[in-house]
């Protein structure tokens, strides 16, 4: 532990000696002194003043050179941390543009194509209007809350989503100037209607796009569509709105900007907003005496340290908020922190309670004000206390297990620290690559960011489908295919074969009798959702993507609903339907699968020495073989059952990298495969530090000779139907990623292999073969050629 002043909370957890060992880092974040600058000369007076009443006296300089940047015409990212006023930022510049006086700058990024001849380019002065997208419903709530605070009086603002009753949403069309929306809404009603959005389109000044950074994978690639579709319809009514962005801190945030929108975007990182003081502890569970698969030891699971961690806490009377990831972890939380309570101070487990998703609104309300009355001195939550809900000032947050990006470790971390004293938060980390590398690199999350928010607008999956929309709202001609980048020129040809297009001289028509709206799936994984029903009542509990229903509710996986469990008697395929019956197994259960993987089209690829690293397109076939049962409180392995199910290719990109038939003759007696095997799982467990990913987004394949390379070979895939940007990101920076994936086997202390380094929970062989000294030394030779 570097030696750095700790504060009280702190200093008291470590007072038991054997836990001293546990704190890897800690992280003394200083205090930080606001940047002010001047209000813009634009803007209008009486906003000036609404803000000034509302306590803002000038804003911080991020704030107002992102609002000059986009009072300029000019596209803009804004990349700063949690609270740092991203919303002011572009409301400066919006609000701005509902005045009648507001000055109409010339746009500096070049007009989208305009496909209508004739149609007027030019920027209409005066009354602008805005619009305002977020990724969900409860957020443009929130926003227009705001934005009605200021009480402006020509602003008229209104959402506009599915909840907006029928007879509202004219008046919306008509009249309201701000509208906010999400993506789901642009691309069902909005795009499809532009004519009537014809007055508001035609005088569009600003989009604002909040959250950017969840606009990310499948999903972020549909929205960079129908971006582009809307950037087409504007430019059809004369208008070529300014993209204004918000983001979380990432890594590169104008190249994501950029490939949402396809225009230039300029990005304001530099966050200028003042900050408490922090003290940050990263804490690794120990090894236990446990066995694990293949005899490895099994590490005390995150969940039972944090319990511990927080009944002592609640002793010393230091307020805390556990971070807990599942619905079942949180419940687990509590209820370990009340046991240890019952032993040392009984009087206390009424100070100790559990929160999330699925509990009556009353009852979270009533536990929210608990914790603000202090008469709650302990609460395990999960992420459902993460956004919108007014609780601040505890004395300390545990973070249990990485939460998967820096925004949601720093969104929930800032929900510590109470004027005058330093905040306590403690990552506690779990068993697997990326936690055990994240508390042994702390320059990774405290340092400059890695992660990157990563989408792919060339998935010809997502393209083909928002092309077919597009048309149906405006003929295709060829100036437009170049908004829709270098895939839409293969891919029209394929549509007119399909019957999806017509070709006509001038362009490309929609003009079958459906909805061309229903063939994009924006938040869903594709197929049939499978529903899952309770075989006793009929009940039906909920469903779960076609795609990963052979994982999830496989004959014998245990379900978990609102805290209840169930296990799957039936999977029926045919009728995608998964029977249950309600149970309370003490175990969790977890699919196994093997794969197979055959490289269809090479893309790129970049000599390391004599290795190399490649990027394409290949085909991987998954077959789900068996189960394996867990306990849930230890992790320790009860056994695994087989399954019998069906085969499914997934057509996608993959980066790999291979060594050659001289480097590895070089390599001596080694078990080759399970070199490259470990090496594959902890490089999978490491790209979600780069990519804006979950591990169960992508996949791996590895092998001593594979048949399409001849060559040792290690695959790793996205696992979407034609990409998502996240192997292409591994590709473009592998070097800092399997460096990444070295230090974390590396710096694990185990002898042989464990979960925390190269271990994988969803492997189809069981984790056999796997050589943990062998994957350092396949990429031993393959780093240092890196370029
Ligand atoms: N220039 C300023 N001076 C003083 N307070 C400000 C200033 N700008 C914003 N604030 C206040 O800071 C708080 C956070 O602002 P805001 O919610 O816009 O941040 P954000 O960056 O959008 O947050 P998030 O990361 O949660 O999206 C608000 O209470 C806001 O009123």
């Amino acid at each position: 532990m570097p030696g750095q002043r700790s504060p009280a909370p702190l200093d008291r957890l470590l007072a038991d000696p054997t836990r001293r060992g546990r704190i890897t880092h800690v992280q003394n974040v200083p205090a930080r002194q606001g940047r002010r600058a001047a209000w813009p000369s634009w803007a209008p007076p009486e906003l000036l003043e609404r803000l000034a009443a509302a306590g803002i006296e000038a804003p911080w300089r991020h704030q107002a050179e992102a609002a000059e940047l986009a009072h300029a015409g000019r596209s803009v990212i804004i990349a700063t941390g949690t609270a740092s006023g991203k919303s002011l930022a572009y409301l400066l510049p919006a609000l701005t543009a509902l005045h009648p006086s507001a000055p109409v700058p010339a746009p500096r990024t070049p007009d989208p194509p305009a496909t209508v001849a004739g149609e007027g380019r030019a920027r209409i002065a005066g009354e602008g209007t805005v619009l305002y997208l977020s990724p969900t419903k409860a957020l443009a709530a929130d926003q227009l809350r705001a934005v009605r605070a200021l009480k402006l009086p020509r602003v008229r603002a209104a959402t506009y989503d599915g909840d907006t009753p029928r007879d509202e949403r004219g008046w919306v069309r008509q009249h309201a100037n701000y509208v906010l929306t999400n993506p789901d809404m642009l691309h069902r009603s909005l795009l499809p209607g532009h004519s009537r959005w014809s007055g508001f389109l035609r005088r569009l000044r600003y989009v604002i796009i909040d959250e950017a950074h969840g606009y990310r994978g499948v999903f972020g690639s549909h929205v960079a569509q129908i971006i582009r579709r809307l950037r087409r319809v504007c430019a059809r009514y004369g208008a070529s709105p300014t993209f204004v962005l918000a983001s979380a801190t990432t890594s590169e945030p104008a190249t994501a900007a950029s490939r949402l929108t396809g225009l230039d975007v300029t990005a304001v990182d530099d966050d200028t907003s003042p900050r408490g003081p922090a003290t940050f502890a990263l804490w690794e569970p120990p090894l236990t005496d446990l066995r694990g698969e293949q005899g490895a030891p099994v590490r005390r699971t995150a969940t039972a340290e944090a319990a511990d961690i927080l009944a002592d806490l609640v002793v010393e009377d230091v307020q805390t908020l556990a971070f807990v990831r599942s619905r079942r972890g949180a419940e687990s939380v509590a209820l370990g922190a009340k046991r240890a309570l019952e032993e040392s101070a009984p009087e206390l487990t009424g100070q100790v309670a559990a929160y999330r998703a699925g509990y009556l609104p009353e009852e979270r309300r009533a536990l929210e004000r608990s914790l603000r009355s202090r008469e709650l001195v302990g609460l395990a939550s999960t992420n459902a206390l993460e956004l919108g809900v007014d609780v601040s000032g505890l004395d300390a947050v545990l973070v249990c297990g990485w939460p998967g990006t820096r925004a949601s470790l720093w969104q929930q971390a800032g929900r510590a620290g109470r004027a005058g004293q330093s905040a306590l938060a403690v990552l506690v980390a779990r068993d697997d690559p990326l936690d055990t590398y994240l508390v042994h690199h702390p320059e990774a999350i405290f340092g400059t960011p890695v992660e990157a928010t990563v989408l792919d607008p060339d998935n010809p999956y997502v393209l083909g489908p928002h092309l077919c929309a597009a048309a149906a709202e405006l003929p295709l001609t060829d100036a437009d295919l170049a908004l829709f980048g270098p895939t839409a020129d293969d891919l029209l040809p394929d549509l007119v074969r399909r019957g999806m297009l017509r070709r006509r001289p001038a362009g490309w028509y929609w003009t079958r009798r459906d909805n061309p709206y229903d063939l994009a799936d924006l938040r869903g994984a594709g197929g049939t959702p499978v529903q899952v029903v309770e075989l006793a009542t009929g009940r039906l509990l909920g469903t779960v993507d076609e795609s990963s229903a052979h994982t999830t509710v496989h004959d014998g996986a245990v379900y978990i609903h609102q805290g209840e469990s169930f296990i799957v008697q039936t999977l029926d395929l045919d009728d995608s339907v998964a029977l249950v019956e309600a149970a309370a197994p003490d175990y969790s259960t977890t699919a196994r699968d093997v794969t197979d993987i055959r490289i269809v089209e090479e893309l790129r690829s970049t000599p390391w020495g004599e290795a190399r690293l490649h990027y394409g397109t290949v085909e991987v076939t998954h077959q789900v073989v068996a189960y394996q049962m867990r306990r849930v409180q230890t992790g320790e392995m009860l056994g695994e059952k087989p399954l019998d199910l069906p085969p499914r290719t997934l057509r996608t990109r993959a980066v790999w990298w291979t060594l050659s038939a001289d480097q590895v003759d070089g390599l001596g007696d080694l078990d080759l495969a399970g070199a490259a095997h470990a090496a594959e799982h902890a490089s999978i467990g490491l790209l979600p530090l780069f990519a804006t990913c979950d591990r169960w987004d992508i996949g791996g394949v590895s092998t001593a000779v594979h048949p399409d390379t001849g060559l040792l070979t290690v695959f790793v895939y996205d696992g979407h139907e034609g990409g998502a940007g996240f192997a292409e990101r591994g590709y473009r920076d592998a070097r800092a990623w399997l460096t990444a994936t070295r230090d974390a086997i590396a710096a694990c202390e185990c002898d042989t292999g464990c979960p925390s380094c190269i271990q994988s929970p969803k492997c189809g062989n069981g984790n056999d073969p796997l050589d943990k000294q062998g994957a350092l030394t396949l990429l031993a030779h393959l780093l240092p050629q890196a370029p």
